[in-house]
């Protein structure tokens, strides 16, 4: 179910991944062009066992005609279970419309099934669905199957519909563990929708969305259970995602139950320099224009390092995008080894001394000891301070549709980053979904941003932008020495300007300000966030400017889609 392609596709990507077991859907097999032995030998091949045959539906609490009807389309399944050598099958608790509101016919019947599954040395695992009619919680699962009392009935606990429900979880720990026959796990985000909806479209694996999964782990197997931890992940984008990758993204997620085994991810401390590949001097000449200085070069290939107090870029030869992020690690090789502890490998490039991974984006990922400006030779030019930018604020990359939540576990694996609440915004050419990553101390941000659907046909076929966003004290100063300068600064209409003072009443001085300059504004809570764009340069990469004030921790996401008109405008007028 989490795995996009036929039966062939699935199994190989599990395997490759490293999986010693699946759950068969009736479906993918139905479809297959093999008999259910030649199943067998292909995943004995692979060596992944089949662990659950599922789903087996409607069953319970039926009248008698039902019931036998039940019986025999059971025993018929019992037979294709015994040719793949699975022995446990899934029975999700009935939606029919002929079953009753009975737990004593419910347990009856469920006895009657798990007898004729022990005949043939089988076992029955009964799960709560969370839309179930009238079964939908797992303690009344757990009370119909007590009640039944058949030692080839038992449980299975999905955490989707456990932790959708709300359940109060304390009664998990007082379920024996022999009578856990099987668990599933999957993560959501919270969502305010109906259930089932929920459930077979937004699930996702362990650590992407909003539920407390090593929590949950933690109680099921405090009862002594001990078979398969199964991913049973219904989502719309994976179901059509390249299941290679997939794969390992779904390992990564169980191996992030198990996070205390793992090695723990060495502090980060800020973002070392962001890498641009380019070509011709536009972005060069923008730099230096914001009050960037060309430091150092590297002495062997064109690549440049610019600073401007601690905020760094590196110019790269390329297509005009962002190809690196590097940020200073405490103990880059431990950096390394927790990434290949969580299926993310060290790569190698030719003449780059520092360790580095891929993001699922392509975007490289350094680790920086101290010491690495030693790779770049100094031009003789010297940082004067600029327009005032301090440090880089965040990054912020546009993630290919396939691979968002992807990232987001990427990220908190691989480096340890803590993601945020997602959050959503109306762009020209559609929803966007924006989630940030950030560690502890705030000093690595990275904002994902990715389509809500796949790109429309209308919306112009360049990749969306990324941007490098950095910090500064004054955003005023900074606007005003870049102006100057000739920065090639983004105009922000008018219009924008009517609507804050509409809606936040700012005293006249600081809207005029805002207006003169072109800085957008947000607040909350906590503080205030000013920023200010640059024009897009080439077709990719803009630079942005924010000035934080308080404990504001946002990236003015509600500022966005101006910025994003903007850039439309401009593009449209250069066309
Ligand atoms: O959406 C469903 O019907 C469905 C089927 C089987 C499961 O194990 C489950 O959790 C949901
Ligand atoms: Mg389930």
């Amino acid at each position: 179910m989490c795995l996009s392609g036929t039966l062939e596709d699935k199994l190989a990507a599990a395997a490759e991944a490293g999986f010693d077991g699946i759950e068969l859907f009736e479906n993918d097999l139905v479809v297959a062009p093999f008999s259910p032995a030649e199943v067998r030998r292909r995943c004995a091949d692979l060596g992944l066992s089949i662990d659950l045959y599922q789903p087996f539906r409607d069953f319970e609490a039926v009248p008698p005609d039902v019931l036998a009807a039940n019986l025999r389309r059971a025993e018929r399944k019992f037979d294709v279970m015994a040719e793949l050598g699975a022995d446990t099958v899934l029975v999700c608790s009935s939606v029919s419309p002929d079953a009753v509101d009975d737990d004593d016919l419910a347990a009856e019947q469920l006895h009657a099934l798990a007898s004729r599954a022990a005949d043939r040395g089988m076992r029955i695992a009964y799960e709560a669905l969370a839309w179930g009619r009238f079964v939908n919680t797992y303690d009344h699962s757990w009370r119909i199957v007590r009640r039944a009392d058949h030692p080839a009935l038992g449980l299975c606990l999905d955490s989707f519909h456990v932790l959708s429900r709300g359940s109060d979880l304390a009664a998990i720990r007082t379920i024996p563990g022999s009578k856990i026959f099987f668990l599933q796990l999957a993560d959501a985000p919270r969502m305010h929708m109906d259930v089932l909806q929920w459930s077979r479209h937004y699930r996702l694996f362990p650590g992407q969305g909003a539920f407390d999964l090593t929590g949950f782990v933690e109680k099921v197997l405090s009862t002594g259970y001990s078979g398969p931890l199964s991913l049973e992940v219904f989502n719309d984008v994976f179901r059509q995602s390249d299941p290679h990758r997939a794969a390992v993204d779904a390992m990564r997620s169980l191996l992030l139950l198990q996070e205390h085994e793992m090695p723990a991810a060495p502090e980060l401390s800020g973002h070392a320099f962001t890498e641009l590949a380019v070509t011709g001097p536009e972005i060069a000449n923008a730099l230096g224009r914001m009050g960037f200085t060309h430091v150092g070069q590297h002495p062997s290939k064109p690549v440049q390092l610019w600073r401007q107090g601690a905020a760094r870029v590196v110019l790269n030869e390329g297509a005009g995008e962002i190809s690196a992020l590097a940020v200073e690690s405490a103990d880059p090789q431990r950096s390394i080894a927790r990434a290949e502890a969580f299926r993310s490998h060290e790569l190698s490039r030719e003449q780059v001394s520092l360790p580095w991974v891929e993001a699922p984006d392509g975007t490289a990922v350094f680790f920086c000891g101290e010491g690495w400006q030693q790779d770049f030779e100094p031009t003789g030019r010297v940082d004067d301070g600029g327009a005032g930018l301090t440090r880089t604020d965040h990054v912020s990359l546009s993630q290919p549709f396939d691979n968002f939540d992807e990232a987001a576990l990427f990220y908190r694996t691989v480096l340890g980053l803590r993601p945020e609440l997602p959050t959503e915004f109306a762009a020209p050419f559609g929803l966007v979904r924006s989630r940030a990553v950030t560690n502890a101390a705030r000093d690595v941000r990275i904002s994902l941003n990715v389509s809500l659907l796949r790109r429309g046909e209308w919306a112009p076929g360049v990749p969306d932008p990324q941007h490098i966003a950095f910090a500064t004290d004054d955003v005023f100063a900074s606007a005003s020495a870049m102006r100057e300068n000739g920065a090639p600064l983004l105009k922000i209409p008018d219009n924008y300007y009517d609507d804050l003072d509409a809606r936040l009443a700012l005293s006249p001085e600081l809207l005029a300000s805002l207006r003169e300059y072109s800085v957008l504004y947000d607040r909350d809570e906590d503080g205030e966030f000013l920023h200010f764009y640059t024009e897009l340069l080439g077709s990719r990469v803009f630079f942005e400017v924010v000035q934080r004030v308080g404990g504001y921790l946002g990236y003015g996401g509600v500022n966005a889609p101006v910025r994003m008109a903007a850039h439309r405008r401009l593009r449209l007028a250069r066309a």
